[in-house]
């Protein structure tokens, strides 16, 4: 009951400030952006009230005990439908900026022009989407390999909700024109803030539930996932470093300048790659994939030595993105050594995760989650290669500021990212929800090949776009010694291949609506009726299809 009450005071507080910065608002995005403040405030007081007065009522008429189950699951229950939620809107805020690029008369000014929607696609895949899947598999991971129950529950639901009003914060905030313009590092100084906040809660109950695990040993999973935890952290906290010009308006100035300024960027741009989309995601690799496949994992010590080599290689491999610029040349040379180096943990890694399956093969006929496991390591296989290739400076006197960087983002982003989450998400819902299993397989099968042609579509015509785009760039008429193209001839070369990035893009959409649907129809406990995966049955002890044989 007190703490009701406290919880109350604080929800008035921060209403009664975001009122007071509302009135003192030195710009119109400020003030709406504590308008959405404000009202959250306003929903958390409400629910507070209400809560404690439907919680002291029912108690009183059942008498039930706490939660008697084993792990605390409600707010990865949320993370999942919020993993899928913001994964629909960023692929949508992504196919609508492929279509501005095919069609120019798609900007539509101010709110919806490429320069706003761009980072709200960025954000909306990496941290909405991204996010949620990191932190939903993290409280879930966590709590079955250490065997304790979340440590501070109140603290997770926190994490939860204030996670979504950053996202919804950062998201409006872009189509208003609020940006710090740090490559996925938009948000302003205050939202900045509010996620230093989100993230040290985030940090606490995640190192809190390791503490009290009744498990010894600390599972891989953890280690990868508290180097994601605490490098994102350092980062961030770095990175924005910044002055605002008013604590009641929505501008900053970054505390560095100059190429240090750019350095900095690089080193939290790269390593956002390296600690979110990478460590955070191997460490999904680590759990799911041997649960999937009831194996374990193929080398336990090759995991170990991922996870060292890969921590100490990335951190210094951001030079790679200030080729040619004014960064000293030895520190360029420096990150394209780490990034070559990069290349063997993260392949490691790849073969740890495929080797898993080691006598599981035949699942990749029977079961498509496994498939979308399989695919997912295979383009981070793939895109761990690109990179160290693109990091060679000669390479990337090709390949810089054309769409090769852009391919290379996506087969990254899409295939690796994208599909260990889907399969994650896939594996999880299920046993969230207590259900036999998931409404459909064939529909995962139907999302796995929708998504694999998607990304083929895109990777495919981003490597010949960008490949186009660096040769015409560089093209110079040796008689005269001009450049032989305009910068206009080389859009207008793209056009036919962005067409066809939006196709794949669009694809990728596709499959993940038939996620959502499946996904609605397994929480809503119906099991369709469908031929199950394979037309030939499977004879593992003879590892052959169960065929008649002829007669002799
Ligand atoms: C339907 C799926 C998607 C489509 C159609 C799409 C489309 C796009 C487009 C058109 C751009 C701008 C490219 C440019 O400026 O020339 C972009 C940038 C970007 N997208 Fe996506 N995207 C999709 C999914 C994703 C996902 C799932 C992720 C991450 C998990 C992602 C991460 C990024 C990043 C990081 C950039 C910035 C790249 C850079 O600056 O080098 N995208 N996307
Ligand atoms: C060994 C691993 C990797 C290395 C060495 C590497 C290296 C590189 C290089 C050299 C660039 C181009 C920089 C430029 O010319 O501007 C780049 C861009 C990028 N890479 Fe990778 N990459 C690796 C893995 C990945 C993975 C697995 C992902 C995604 C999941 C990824 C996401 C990105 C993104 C988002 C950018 C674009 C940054 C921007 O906005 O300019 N990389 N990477
Ligand atoms: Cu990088």
């Amino acid at each position: 009951m007190e703490n009701a009450l406290a919880r109350t005071g604080v929800w008035f507080v921060i209403l009664f400030l975001a009122i007071v910065a509302i009135a003192g608002a030195q710009d119109w995005a400020f003030s709406v952006q504590m308008t959405i403040v404000a009202l959250a405030a306003f929903i958390g007081l409400i629910t507070t009230v209400w809560r404690t007065e439907v919680d002291a009522a029912t108690r009183r008429v059942l008498r039930t005990p706490a939660d008697p189950s084993r792990y605390d699951d409600d707010p990865i229950r949320w993370g999942v439908i919020a993993t899928v939620f913001w994964g629909i809107a960023g692929f949508l805020a992504g196919l609508f900026i492929a279509l501005q690029l095919v069609w120019p008369e798609l900007n539509f000014e101010p709110y919806l022009n490429f320069g706003r929607v761009r980072p709200l696609h960025t954000s909306a895949v990496i941290f909405a989407f991204g996010g949620n899947a990191l932190i939903a598999t993290s409280f879930y991971v966590v709590q079955r390999t250490c065997r304790a129950r979340l440590a501070f529950p109140g603290l997770a639901r926190f994490v939860f909700w204030g996670y979504q009003l950053f996202i919804v914060l950062a998201a409006t905030g872009y189509l208003l024109g609020v940006t710090a313009a740090r490559e996925y590092a938009e948000p302003e100084w205050y939202v900045d803030l509010w996620l230093t906040i989100v993230w040290v809660a985030y940090l606490v109950v995640f190192v809190g539930t390791i503490i009290k695990r009744k498990e010894p040993h600390i599972y891989v999973a953890n280690w990868f996932y508290l180097a994601f935890i605490l490098t994102i952290a350092m980062l961030h906290v770095v990175n924005n470093l910044a002055v605002p010009v008013s604590w009641l308006g929505s501008k900053s100035y970054s505390a560095f300048s100059g190429v240090q300024d750019a350095l900095v960027q690089w080193w939290y741009g790269h390593n956002a790659v390296g600690f979110f989309l990478t460590a955070g995601f191997l460490a999904m690799m680590y759990y799911f994939v041997p649960k999937q496949a009831e194996r374990p994992v193929y080398s336990y010590r090759l995991s170990i030595i991922h996870f060292w080599s890969l921590i100490f290689l990335y951190i210094w491999a951001g030079p790679h993105h200030l080729h040619y610029t004014a960064l000293p040349d030895w520190a360029q040379t420096l990150g394209m050594v780490f990034s070559i180096m990069l290349w063997m943990p993260s392949w490691g890694g790849m073969i740890n995760g495929l080797m898993t399956l080691n006598g599981a093969w035949d699942k990749i006929r029977t079961d498509p989650i496994i498939r979308m496991m399989v695919m997912a390591i295979a383009f981070y296989g793939m895109s761990t290669f690109e990179g160290p290739m693109l990091s060679i400076k000669a390479v990337n006197s090709l390949s810089h500021y054309t769409d090769w960087t852009i391919g290379h983002v996506h087969s990254g982003a899409l295939g690796w990212n994208g599909m260990i989450t889907f399969a994650a998400v896939y594996f999880l819902v299920p046993r969230l929800w207590n259900r036999e299993r998931l409404y459909s397989l064939r529909m995962v099968n139907w999302h796995f090949w929708l998504a694999t042609v998607g990304i083929v579509f895109y990777a495919a015509s981003m490597w010949i776009a960008g490949v186009t785009q660096g040769l015409m760039w560089r093209e110079y008429d040796p008689n005269t010694g001009y450049l032989v193209n305009s910068f206009v001839e080389t859009v207008a070369a793209l056009h036919p291949m962005y067409a066809l990035r939006a196709l794949g893009g669009l694809l990728y959409l596709s499959g993940a609506i038939v996620m959502v649907w499946n996904v609605w129809m397994t929480i809503a406990g119906k099991l369709r009726t469908e031929a199950p995966m394979t037309e030939t049955p499977y004879d593992a002890e003879a590892d052959r299809p169960a065929v008649a044989e002829p007669a002799e």
